[in-house]
C-alpha cells in the first residue's frame, strides 16, 4: 500500500476556503497513492479558538464535500484529518473524517484527550468517548488525534481492536517537536504497527507548527521525514511487515496488565 502524508502550511492570510481548494488539489496530485492523510484542523488552524465557533460544521458540511470530490477524484481512500464538527445538540468536537475511494464517509473519530488543560480545545470542545479503527484493504488503521500521542493505553486499544498503522493527525508546537517525534517512534515500537504522523506547518494564532510529519516502521525506523514546510511525503507499507514484526519479537504476547 502506498500511502502520502500532506503536510500543510496554515499561515494567516489564506482564507479556509481558499485553503480547502488548494488542499483538494493536493489530494488529487496524490493519484498513484492508495490512501492519503491530512493533518489536525487544517482548515480552521489547531490554535485558531476563537475561529473555532464560526468555521464548525456538520459532518457532511464543506470540508466534507470538498473533501469526498478530490477522494474520489484521485480514486484513494481519504483520511481528510480533522474538522470542529458541530454537533446534534450543538456541541463542538474536534472529529476526524475517513472517506472511502468512492467519497463515502468511512468513518469518523472524535478526540478523546482534548489539548489545552483548562483553556482552548479544552474547554471549547466536547471529548470524544471511542476508538475508531478502519479497515483498509492491507492495513487496519487505528485513528487518534495529536494530544491523544501522549496517552500510550489508546494506542493499546487500537492494537487490541486490529490496528496495523496508526494514524496520528495533529497541529503540534514547534516549541515541543522532539517530543512529537520520540513519541511517534515510541508509539510504533511499543504497538509494533506503521505510525503515519501527519503535523502542520507554518504559524498561526502565534503558534508555530512543529512540521516533521513522520513515517515509523513497527520497528521504530523512521522511513521518511518532513521539514517544517508544506511537503508531500509518500511510502510504501509492506503488507507484511507487522505480522512479521510482532511474531518474530512477539513482546505484545507478554502483556500482564490492562487486557
Ligand atoms: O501535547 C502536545 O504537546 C501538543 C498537543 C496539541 O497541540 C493538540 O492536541 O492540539
Amino acid at each position: 500500500m502506498r500511502a502520502s502524508l500532506i503536510q500543510i502550511a496554515v499561515n494567516e492570510g489564506e482564507s479556509v476556503s481558499s485553503r480547502r481548494a488548494r488542499v483538494a488539489d493536493l489530494v488529487r496530485e496524490q493519484d498513484e497513492s492508495d490512501l492519503v492523510v491530512l493533518p489536525e484542523l487544517w482548515t480552521v488552524g489547531a490554535f485558531a479558538y476563537e475561529q473555532f465557533e464560526t468555521e464548525a460544521e456538520p459532518l457532511d458540511g464543506p470540508t466534507y464535500e470538498v473533501m469526498a470530490e478530490a477522494a474520489r477524484d484521485a480514486g484513494v481512500w481519504l483520511h481528510a484529518g480533522s474538522v470542529v464538527e458541530r454537533a446534534g445538540d450543538g456541541s463542538l468536537y474536534n472529529t476526524t473524517l475517513v472517506l472511502s475511494p468512492a467519497g463515502e464517509l468511512a468513518a469518523t473519530y472524535r478526540k478523546i484527550h482534548r489539548f489545552g488543560f483548562d483553556q482552548g480545545e479544552a474547554v471549547l470542545m466536547s471529548a470524544g468517548e471511542s476508538l475508531t479503527t478502519v479497515e483498509l484493504p492491507e492495513q487496519t488503521l487505528g485513528i487518534a488525534t495529536c494530544y491523544d500521542l501522549r496517552f500510550p493505553e489508546l494506542f493499546r486499544g487500537l492494537v487490541d481492536a486490529g490496528a496495523t498503522a496508526m494514524v496520528v493527525a495533529a497541529g503540534w508546537p514547534a516549541r515541543r517537536r522532539a517530543h512529537w517525534t520520540l513519541l511517534n517512534r515510541a508509539r510504533a515500537v511499543e504497538d509494533q504497527s506503521y505510525v503515519l504522523a501527519c503535523g502542520l506547518a507554518g504559524t498561526h494564532a502565534g503558534v508555530e507548527q512543529a512540521g516533521h510529519s513522520l513515517v515509523v516502521d513497527p520497528w521504530g525506523e523512521v522511513l521518511a521525514e518532513a521539514g517544517t514546510g508544506e511537503e508531500v511525503l509518500t511510502v510504501e507499507l509492506d503488507p507484511a511487515k507487522v505480522a512479521d514484526t510482532r511474531r518474530q519479537f512477539p513482546a505484545l504476547k507478554d502483556r500482564r496488565l490492562g487486557r
